[in-house]
């Protein structure tokens, strides 16, 4: 990736478990984070004003989007730097919108990791935390784009138990479901406890196992807003070496674990052209961040 680029991989939560509601309204959630292979590509020129393109192929659904977190997040980065929003961006945008694997979370971060670089501040990752929680639950934890297992609203990080390589499948029945009118949708059931998980995995057969054990809180009310997650769910139990196939946070997409990377892939070429796929495996993480022990302008 060239300097003046960054990759912005999809947030997966293998599971995701409300565990209480903040008076605020914000839902208390517990959850294990990973990143997948596929993602969007945020790219960075210098110009003297602060611009963004879209290309890709799920870039006409942001077309008509007011307020791309990308830009937000550059003008959040400026304003507490102290310096011009300036540069032309581009957002490839590969992942589908409002699709529960955090494609917007994960381009504000881009965003937030790539401008720090191309505008020399080299904040350490700990300061542009905070900058990361203003812009949205999700955006903390697609800052660093490490497995995590995340609590709070989601700005609370804790490493992720040690994961074993594993297959990845992401389908989307390309129906875009909103996140609050999901957790609205929830109604007034109770809570879950938090996930008891080991230090680690050895293989994904043990850890889709141990998933199994878990859930995602947010399935139920999305199958009922979009009764065709049930079909994306009911394909990938069928792929032949499926794991565990569960959605991602709230939804639509559905993940599915398998064996390998190469398993994956072919699972997710067989799953209907209408609906968007990928397969491959995990991401170990994006960092391009700087750590606090650098000096700045080092
Ligand atoms: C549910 C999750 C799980 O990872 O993923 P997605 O489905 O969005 O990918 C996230 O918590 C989403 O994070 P994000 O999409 O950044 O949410 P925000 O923009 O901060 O909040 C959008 C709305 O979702 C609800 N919300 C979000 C997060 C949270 N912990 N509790 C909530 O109740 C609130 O109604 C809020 O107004
Ligand atoms: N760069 C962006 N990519 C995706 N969505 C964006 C972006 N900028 C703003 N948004 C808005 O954020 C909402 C949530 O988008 P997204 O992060 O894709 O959802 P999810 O977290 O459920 O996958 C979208 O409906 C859109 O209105």
């Amino acid at each position: 990736m060239s300097p003046a680029s960054e990759r912005a991989p999809a947030k997966v939560n293998l599971y995701l478990h409300v565990t209480g509601r903040r008076p605020d309204g914000y839902h208390e959630l517990d959850s294990l984070v990973v990143f997948a292979g596929a993602g969007d590509v945020l790219h960075h020129t210098a110009a003297p004003d602060l611009s963004l393109a879209l290309c890709g192929g799920e870039a006409e659904a942001l077309a008509a989007e007011p307020d791309n977190l990308v830009l937000r997040a550059a003008r959040l980065l400026a304003g507490a730097a102290g310096v011009p929003a300036r540069g032309a961006l581009r957002l490839e945008k590969h992942l589908p919108v409002a699709s529960g694997i955090g494609g917007g979370s994960a381009d504000a971060a881009a965003a937030l990791r790539l401008l720090n670089r191309c505008w020399g501040l080299r904040w350490p990752e700990e300061r542009l935390l905070p900058l990361a929680a203003q812009l949205g639950a999700d955006v903390p934890v697609c800052l660093s784009g490490r497995a995590a297992r995340m609590s709070g609203i989601g700005e609370v990080l804790a490493p992720a138990p040690v994961l074993p390589s594993a297959g990845l499948v992401l389908a989307n029945p390309r129906r875009p479901l909103s996140t609050p009118a999901v957790f609205r949708a929830r109604g007034m059931v109770g809570f879950s406890a938090p996930a008891a998980l080991p230090a680690g995995w050895g293989d994904a057969a043990t850890m889709a196992r141990d998933l199994g054990t878990c859930g995602n809180d947010l399935e139920p009310p999305a199958l009922r807003l979009c009764p065709e997650v049930g079909m994306v769910l009911t394909a990938l139990r069928a792929a032949p070496n499926c794991l565990l196939a569960r959605m991602s946070g709230s939804g639509a997409t559905c993940f599915g674990l398998f064996p390998d990377a190469a398993t994956a892939a072919t699972v997710a070429a067989g799953l209907p052209a209408a609906w968007w796929r990928w397969g491959g495996g995990f991401t170990a993480g994006v960092s391009s961040l700087y750590s606090a022990a650098e000096p700045a302008g080092a």
